[in-house]
């Protein structure tokens, strides 16, 4: 797969998703949230990957959200045209929640606006002592009416959601610890070990174990969607048994199907 704003790489059931604008800040274009939804599509499809990275390229920036440099009233172009607010940033989001696999925020720097609603969306984060987070919308004219603000209200409550998105500030690694905005906090050299120990640890855990927790801990919340995906995650497993497969196979040898022996 080519990539000109992301880094794709998979190696030993780990899949790494770097967005590469350091120049930026690593902030977003629509060209790279279309890279994101492909890799994170690629990431979701392929068995052999079992946790995925989140990450943005350097020491300075996980990402800093929307490339304000390109924005104008269509949206954030780039090098190709802007997508919908509902196509890009949304589905990038929609698609770290529902990949049945946990996928881990390595907060390597800011992590601000759009770039803030990415981690608070990957299932765990891991911050570098380094590390600012923050919303911005209010104070660069954007918000975000979903995920980054229902999903952060569930990590850290209402009144400090509030005060993070109305009061634009940056919140130190070591604070968005103590609110529950981040899982850990290491030294910056420290941070792709410590994020190495936390995928080998998750590699070793049931795969669908993981996934149906994810599933079942976005279900209350996410009405029919989430109740779809947690029914249609027990779907996909029902369709490996012989009981499924006996209706298929009365179908195809033209008999009624015999389900006697799956009654429990
Ligand atoms: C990150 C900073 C606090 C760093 O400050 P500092 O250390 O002083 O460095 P700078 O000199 O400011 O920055 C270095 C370099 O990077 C460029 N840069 C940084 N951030 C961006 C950016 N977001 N866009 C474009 N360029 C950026 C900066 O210009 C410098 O380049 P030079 O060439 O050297 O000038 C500080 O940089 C900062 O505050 N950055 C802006 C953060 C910000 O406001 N982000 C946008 C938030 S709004 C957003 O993300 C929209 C998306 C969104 O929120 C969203 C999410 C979900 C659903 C819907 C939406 C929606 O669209 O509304």
């Amino acid at each position: 797969m080519n990539f000109e704003e992301i880094i794709y790489e998979k190696e030993n059931g780990v899949a790494r998703i770097t967005i590469n604008r350091p120049e930026k800040y690593n902030a977003c274009t629509s060209l790279t949230l279309l890279e994101l939804n492909k890799a994170l599509t690629d990431a979701w499809v392929d068995a052999a990957v079992g946790v995925v990275i989140f990450t943005g390229t350097g020491k300075k920036a996980f990402c800093t959200g929307g490339d304000q440099s390109i924005r104008d009233k269509s949206g954030y172009a780039g090098t190709i045209a802007a997508l919908p607010v509902e196509v890009g940033w949304q589905t990038v989001s929609h698609l770290i929640r529902t990949i049945p696999k946990p996928v881990i925020a390595r907060v390597n720097g800011y992590a601000i606006g759009g770039g803030h609603v990415f981690q608070v969306v990957c299932d765990l984060s891991i911050a570098a002592e380094t590390a600012k987070l923050g919303q911005a919308g209010p104070k660069v004219g954007s918000f975000d009416p979903g995920y980054g603000t229902g999903d952060l209200v569930r990590a850290v409550g209402l009144k400090k959601a509030k005060e993070i998105w109305y009061m634009c500030q940056l919140y130190t690694a070591h604070e968005a610890l103590e609110m529950g905005l981040v899982n850990k906090v290491v030294p910056l050299d420290q941070l792709d070990s410590e994020v190495d120990q936390w995928c080998q640890a998750l590699l070793e855990k049931s795969p669908t174990a993981l996934k149906m927790l994810k599933y079942a801990f976005h279900a209350e919340t996410d009405g029919v969607g989430g109740i779809t995906n947690l029914g249609v995650g027990g779907l996909s497993m029902y369709y490996g048994t012989d009981e499924s497969l006996e209706g298929r196979n009365a179908f195809m040898e033209k008999r009624k199907p015999d389900y006697s022996n799956y009654r429990k």
